[in-house]
């Protein structure tokens, strides 16, 4: 049997402020099978980020354990948390940070590049996800010329272009209206679903939650 793409166990992460410790997460578990979608939901201020950012690896500093494609993370490791990281993560952030100097395919290119791709290979991936986006007319476009959903649209085939095991989207609609956001969400759903990625998508809208395989729920710092 496949391990599990994510697994935590006892996930804490506190912050000091002001001398005031607040602690953020306070002892999650889950565990995330291959191609499983996960809605991770929950209000303002539940922590939703804040674990997004603990399995993104980027940062050390949480307490228990957290196993990415059964390996253990070593906080201490920040090598080989980079490896994890670059092998196993994709990231769709509400805000798209795209490079505003490059144009889409640029932007999907970049992060295979990095990941020691050849240049032909990520520009075949590139307009093969841009295109599953509808976005084969817009490959030379600057984020600029883009319109919102479209930025949004070039972060989600960002995020996918290194065929990760496990997106972690936070609020990946976030900033679009409605009907965009819901076309946006429906696209990044086949998308990954069509690539056997799984996902753990944090959102603090019920209905969204619900197009998902499964709902995981966070009420201050602890899944319900
Ligand atoms: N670096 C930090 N230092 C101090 N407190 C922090 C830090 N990062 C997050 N927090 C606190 O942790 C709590 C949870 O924040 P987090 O951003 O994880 O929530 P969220 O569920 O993602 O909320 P939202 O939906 O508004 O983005 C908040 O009270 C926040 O102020």
């Amino acid at each position: 049997m496949n391990s599990p793409v994510l697994e935590l166990r006892g996930l804490t992460r506190s912050f000091e402020q002001g001398g005031v410790r607040i602690d953020v997460l306070r002892g999650v578990n889950m565990a995330i099978q291959p191609g499983e979608i996960v809605a991770l939901l929950g209000p303002s201020g539940s922590g939703k980020s804040t674990l997004l950012q603990a399995v993104g690896l980027l940062e050390g500093g949480f307490g228990g354990e957290i196993r990415i494609a059964g390996k253990t993370v070593d906080q201490k490791d920040a090598h080989a948390r980079t490896l994890l990281r670059r092998d196993h993560l994709g990231f769709v952030y509400q805000f798209h940070h795209l490079l505003p100097d490059f144009d889409a395919r640029e932007n999907v290119v970049l992060p295979q590049m990095i990941a020691d791709r050849s240049r032909a290979e990520a520009e075949s991936r590139a307009e093969e996800l841009l295109t599953a986006l509808g976005l084969d007319h817009r490959l030379t476009h600057r984020p600029s010329q883009l319109s919102g959903g479209e930025q949004q649209r070039v972060a989600v085939a960002r995020g996918l272009a290194n065929r990760p095991k496990l997106v972690l989207a936070d609020e990946p609609t976030g900033n679009l209206d409605e009907a965009t956001s819901d076309k946006v969400l429906a696209q990044f759903l086949e998308l990954v679903r069509g690539e056997g990625s799984a996902a753990l998508v944090a959102t603090h809208n019920e209905r969204l939650a619900a197009k998902m395989d499964r709902v995981l729920r966070l009420h201050e710092g602890l899944l319900e």
